[in-house]
C-alpha cells in the first residue's frame, strides 16, 4: 500500500488536507490516529510533523510527503519535487529592529535567531558572512527584545508579525517556498497510484486556477473575441439558433476574469457568464 505523509499541525495541515479531500481521497482522522488508511484507492496517509516529512521520504521509508519546500531545504534531506501545490506560500527574510538601517552583509559577527538554522548557515557562507546561529523553535520575532539574538532569519507571509514585534525585513527574500509533493527521485512515478495522486491534485490546483467563462458573440466580433479567450488548446465555438450569432466556451485564468468580461462586452458579447471549475485534467 502506498504511503503519503502529510502534515499533522502547523500551517500546511489544514489547506493540504483539504486539497486531498477535494482530489477524492479520505485522510481525515476522527481524534488523534496517527495514520488513516484509505481502503478504496489502496494509500495509507501518515500524519507527521511537516518538519520530518522529507527525512522520512528521503529515506524511502514513505513514498511520498506533503511538506514545505524550505522545510524540506533545512531538514537537508535528499528528496525531489513532483509538484507545487500552490498553497503554503511565504518568503524567507533577515530581520532587524526597524530604527536600524542594515543590509545582510551588517550581520557579520551578529547572533541570528531562526527556526531554519542550515538555510541561514548556507546564506550566510554564501555571503561570506560569519555570524553566530541561535536556534529557537517558534517566537522567533521576540527573540531581539528579549536579548538572545541581534537580527532574526524567518517566515514572513502578510509581514503582521514582524510589524507587531516592531521589526523590518532587511536585504531581498532569501527563500520562497509553498507546500509540494515530495519523494525520494522520479521514479516514484513509475507507480500508478503515484501518477494517479499527482495528477488527481494537479486537477484541483488548476481548477483552483482557472473559471469557464461562455457568452454568445455577433459572427463578425467572433475573431476578436476568441483573442481575448482563447482558453488552453483553442475556444469551443458553436452556432446559436439566431442567425449571425456564435456560442463561446472557454477555460480563463481567473485573475483574467473581469477584464475579459469587460472587453467582451465592449465588443457587443451578450449573456456572459463565469463559472467555477471543481477539477479538471487539462
Ligand atoms: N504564516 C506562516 N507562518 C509559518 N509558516 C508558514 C506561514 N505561511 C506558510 N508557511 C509555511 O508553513 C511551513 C511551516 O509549517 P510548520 O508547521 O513547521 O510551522 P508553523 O506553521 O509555524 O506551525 P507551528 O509553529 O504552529 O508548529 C513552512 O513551509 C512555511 O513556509
Ligand atoms: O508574516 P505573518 O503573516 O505574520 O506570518 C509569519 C509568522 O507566522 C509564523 O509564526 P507562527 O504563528 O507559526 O508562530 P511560531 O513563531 O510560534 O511558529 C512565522 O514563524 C512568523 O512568525
Ligand atoms: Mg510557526
Amino acid at each position: 500500500m502506498l504511503k503519503i505523509a502529510v502534515p499533522n499541525k502547523g500551517s500546511l495541515s489544514e489547506v493540504s488536507l483539504d486539497l486531498i479531500k477535494k482530489a477524492g481521497y479520505s485522510c481525515k482522522r476522527s481524534g488523534k490516529e496517527l495514520s488513516v488508511v484509505d481502503k478504496k484507492n489502496e494509500i495509507e496517509f501518515i500524519y507527521l510533523r511537516p518538519r520530518d516529512i522529507a527525512i522520512y521520504v528521503s529515506k524511502g521509508i514513505l513514498e511520498l510527503g506533503i511538506t514545505g519546500r524550505d522545510l524540506a531545504i533545512d531538514s537537508k534531506s535528499d528528496v525531489c519535487e513532483l509538484l507545487g501545490l500552490g498553497i503554503g506560500r511565504s518568503r524567507f527574510f533577515y530581520a532587524a529592529p526597524k530604527e536600524l538601517d542594515i543590509t545582510p552583509e551588517d550581520l557579520q559577527g551578529k547572533r541570528i535567531a531562526t527556526s531554519y538554522p542550515n538555510v541561514v548557515l548556507h546564506d550566510l557562507a554564501k555571503r561570506g558572512i560569519s555570524a553566530e546561529v541561535v536556534e529557537l523553535d517558534g517566537a522567533i520575532e521576540i527573540s531581539i527584545r528579549l536579548g538572545v539574538a541581534d537580527a532574526i532569519a524567518d517566515v514572513v507571509e502578510s509581514g503582521r508579525t514582524l510589524t507587531a514585534a516592531g521589526l523590518k525585513t532587511i536585504g531581498e527574500s532569501i527563500m520562497e517556498s509553498e507546500a509540494a509533493v515530495v519523494a525520494k527521485d522520479e521514479k516514484i512515478l513509475e507507480n500508478s497510484h503515484v501518477r494517479t495522486f499527482i495528477d488527481r491534485l494537479r486537477g484541483i490546483i488548476v481548477a483552483r486556477e482557472y473559471a469557464i467563462i461562455e457568452y454568445d458573440v455577433p459572427e463578425d466580433k467572433l475573431e476578436k473575441a476568441c483573442e481575448i479567450t482563447p482558453g488552453i488548446e483553442s475556444p469551443t465555438v458553436s452556432p446559436l439558433s439566431r442567425q449571425g450569432w456564435m456560442a463561446v466556451k472557454a477555460m480563463l485564468p481567473r485573475k483574467k476574469i473581469n477584464p475579459s468580461i469587460d472587453q467582451l462586452a465592449e465588443l457587443g458579447a451578450k449573456g456572459i457568464i463565469v463559472t467555477q471549475i471543481q477539477t479538471c485534467r487539462i
